[in-house]
């Protein structure tokens, strides 16, 4: 099985390149990072730690490394048998240009053996949104051919992989033991490849909101609420005894219409949300706020893990004060490396909190709601 996965970072390494080296793909990692690339295709080779119960080393080797604009990218695609990614939902567009070229080359060359793109990204049936970016790029002529030959499938990833800043090898990655890649069974074409690791199902939806609306959303609140009261990591704001009580309030929301929508067990739901706090307090992994909170205005957008859940409350008439606390922190968060949120806070200065919630949420149509986060957001601002 020849394998691409584009972008060779914490994810990528640890994680989702690790389970196709596992699955003894011959493996390319696909970056814009030349001297990660260069390290990669020196080194062939890193070591992944899994931290906490059942700790150990795993060494990945054998794997190449090239460019993911160079020729090499677009020769591999057209003999490639899957494709992943885990670049940063904003990065999807920029990569879809080489694919699309990939694909054509493949095309022109007669290989007709199904290929599957699987993007595996914090966000709702990204590999769709990826397919569209493609799309626009193939001619008229290869559209059947594409729709028979290439999967674009949409997964769920989950493990939390902090950057490992200890490492002595930068290549080096720190992971928790929990990990799971859900994919779209009905969207593969060929025969579906067996992956240790890889979950098919034909009900990803449930998963990817199960997903991103509980361990996102309490994962960003945590990070937001956390760098309000001074914290630096996850583990400390989570171990704040009223930051964990709104949290897992706010999973709690979130859970409830989940719960409703896709009738998941009210008692295994809570066992999930327990288990995700555990993890947040996971003491072998330094997780930054920073990291966790990363592109707020990404995090407060109409479809992400903070107001689509809220929306959900709406539409089912039920509590969701603490995730009105959620959005209002995450409209508080700075940070000097974040262009996201220098913007938020551009944004708040010159037109104020209610068209930035506005502009950035899109809550038009919920003036009491805009009311509510405003009141709170003014309050957390008199007390910082
Ligand atoms: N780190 C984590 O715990 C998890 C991350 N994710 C998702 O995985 C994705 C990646 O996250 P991380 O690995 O944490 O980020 P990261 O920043 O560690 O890795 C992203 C990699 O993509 C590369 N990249 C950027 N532009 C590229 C391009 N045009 N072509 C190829 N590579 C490119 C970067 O150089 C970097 O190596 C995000 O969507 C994130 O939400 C999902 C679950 C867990
Ligand atoms: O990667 P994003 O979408 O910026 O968000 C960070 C989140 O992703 C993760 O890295 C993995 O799910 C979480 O640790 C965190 O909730």
């Amino acid at each position: 099985m020849k394998a691409i996965h584009f972008g060779a970072g914490n994810i990528g390494r640890g994680f989702i390149g690790k389970l196709l080296a596992d699955a003894q793909a011959e493996l390319t990692f696909a970056d814009v990072n030349q001297p990660l690339v260069d390290q990669l295709a020196h080194q062939q080779s890193y070591q992944v730690n899994v931290v906490g119960q059942d700790a150990r080393i795993e060494k990945v080797s054998r794997i190449s490394a090239i460019h993911s604009a160079s020729p090499d990218a677009i020769r591999q695609i057209a003999q490639a048998d899957i494709i992943t990614t885990a670049v940063g939902p904003q990065v999807l567009e920029k990569i879809a240009g080489t694919l699309a070229q990939g694909l054509i080359a493949r095309y022109q060359q007669g290989n007709h053996q199904p290929l599957n793109i699987i993007a595996c990204e914090n966000m709702v049936r990204g590999t769709s949104q990826l397919k569209q970016h493609v799309m626009l790029q193939i001619p008229e002529e290869m559209q059947k051919w594409m729709e028979q030959n290439i999967g674009f499938v949409d997964s769920a990833v989950d493990r939390i992989v902090p950057p490992s800043e200890a490492a002595n090898d930068p290549l080096d990655v720190t992971v928790e033991t929990f990990s799971e890649w859900i994919v779209d069974s009905t969207q593969f074409k060929g025969a579906l490849p067996h992956i240790e690791g890889m979950e098919p199902t034909a009900n990803l939806m449930a998963y990817i909101e199960r997903k991103l609306f509980t361990l996102n959303t309490g994962h960003a609140i945590t990070a937001y609420l956390g760098q309000l009261a001074g914290y630096k990591t996850i583990r400390d704001a989570i171990l704040n005894p009223d930051i964990r009580q709104k949290v897992s309030a706010a999973m709690k929301e979130s859970g409830a219409v989940l719960i409703r929508r896709y009738a998941f067990d009210p008692e295994q739901h809570a066992a999930y949300i327990d288990k995700i706090l555990s993890r947040f307090e996971n003491p072998y992994l330094h997780d930054d706020v920073e990291r966790v909170g990363r592109q707020p205005l990404r995090k407060l957008s109409e479809g992400d893990r903070l107001i689509k859940p809220l929306r959900g409350t709406l539409e089912y008439g039920l509590p969701h004060q603490n995730l009105l606390l959620g959005i209002a922190a995450a409209l508080s968060y700075r940070s000097d490396q974040d262009p996201q949120a220098q913007e938020l806070a551009a944004m708040l200065a010159s037109k104020g909190i209610e068209q930035t919630l506005l502009d950035v949420c899109h809550l038009e149509d919920q003036p009491e709601v805009v009311a509510q986060i405003t009141n709170v957001y003014n309050t957390m601002q008199r007390q910082a």
